[in-house]
């Protein structure tokens, strides 16, 4: 996705509600910097409900992150406003990208158009420079080399996220963004999914953030753990995992949770 008139950094000062006050600030940048001192939304009976307050921290260039948070604390809201998709907020945003980021985002809903093959689904995406781009090697990555021309109809939830998946990182995004991308699908489906996102990642790494619930979820993807409070939410602290991932075996895998676990005792996360 590639935002109209989007920077790689910019920022929000307006009222609430005034997005005609919000400016943008030009500037190259390799990191993600999320400083977002406030954002509410108005409630129907007129109040307002304060969703994140002095929420602050940054992604590392190439970094893959995770954010984990309880329910309702405002993780969708914080990527809509990295989007773009939101501007009223009190605060800044920097993304990565030279001038303007091109930014790949994933979905809990596949959101392919219908009358579309998922080949036609990822070649829109694309920008110009690289439109004729042979999509071979993503395809086959993910194992949708034989699916290229099916329709969505045809697709199972888990082949539908793939071709989101596909789609996302055919753009070469300078950030990919992922809502919860392996949600309602079976253990092994989304562990099959998981294995397949680390792969095309890896092979073209990219500034990478996700939201989750699930905490080896996290574990086994992230380089670091954004872990946020409640609402008013802001960061509660960060789990960074400095082990290359083909270290990362079960019990690896069990000891990092351990850790995580003594570090942010009281954090309900799943599993
Ligand atoms: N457009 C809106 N208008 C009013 N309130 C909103 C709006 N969008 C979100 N909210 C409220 O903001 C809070 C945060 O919502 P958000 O969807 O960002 O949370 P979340 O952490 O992604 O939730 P979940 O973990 O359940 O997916 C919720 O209380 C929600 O009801």
């Amino acid at each position: 996705m590639r935002l109209p008139s989007s920077r790689s950094c910019f920022s929000s000062n307006s009222s609430w509600y005034n997005p005609l006050n919000a400016h943008q600030l030009a500037g190259a940048a390799a990191r993600l910097k999320v400083n977002i001192e406030e954002k509410s939304f108005r409630t129907s009976d007129g109040g307002t409900i304060e969703v994140l307050r002095d929420l602050n921290f940054e992604v590392g260039e190439n970094e893959f992150a995770c954010v984990l948070g309880p329910s309702g604390c405002g993780k969708t809201t914080m990527l809509r406003i990295l989007l773009g998709l939101d501007r009223e907020f009190r605060g800044s945003v920097q993304l990565p990208g030279k001038v303007e980021a091109r930014m790949g985002a994933v979905f809990q809903e596949p959101l392919l158009l219908p009358w579309r093959t998922v080949e036609q689904n990822v070649r829109l995406a694309l920008p110009t420079h690289l439109r004729d781009t042979s999509l071979d090697q993503l395809f086959a990555s993910l194992g949708l080399a034989k699916m290229r021309g099916f329709y969505p109809s045809e697709l199972s939830l888990g082949l539908a996220r793939r071709a989101a998946i596909a789609r996302a990182l055919a753009i070469e995004p300078d950030i990919l963004l992922l809502d919860e991308p392996f949600v309602s699908l079976d253990a092994s489906t989304a562990q099959q999914l998981r294995h397949l996102l680390l792969g095309v990642w890896s092979d073209r790494p990219t500034t990478a953030l996700m939201v989750t619930h699930n905490l080896q979820e996290a574990i086994m993807l992230s380089d670091r753990i954004v872990v946020l409070s409640d609402r008013p939410t802001h960061v509660l602290g960060t789990f960074d995992i400095r082990l290359p991932r083909n270290y990362r075996n079960e019990q690896v895998n069990a000891d990092l949770l351990r850790a995580f676990r003594e570090k942010f005792a009281g954090i309900r996360t799943e599993p």
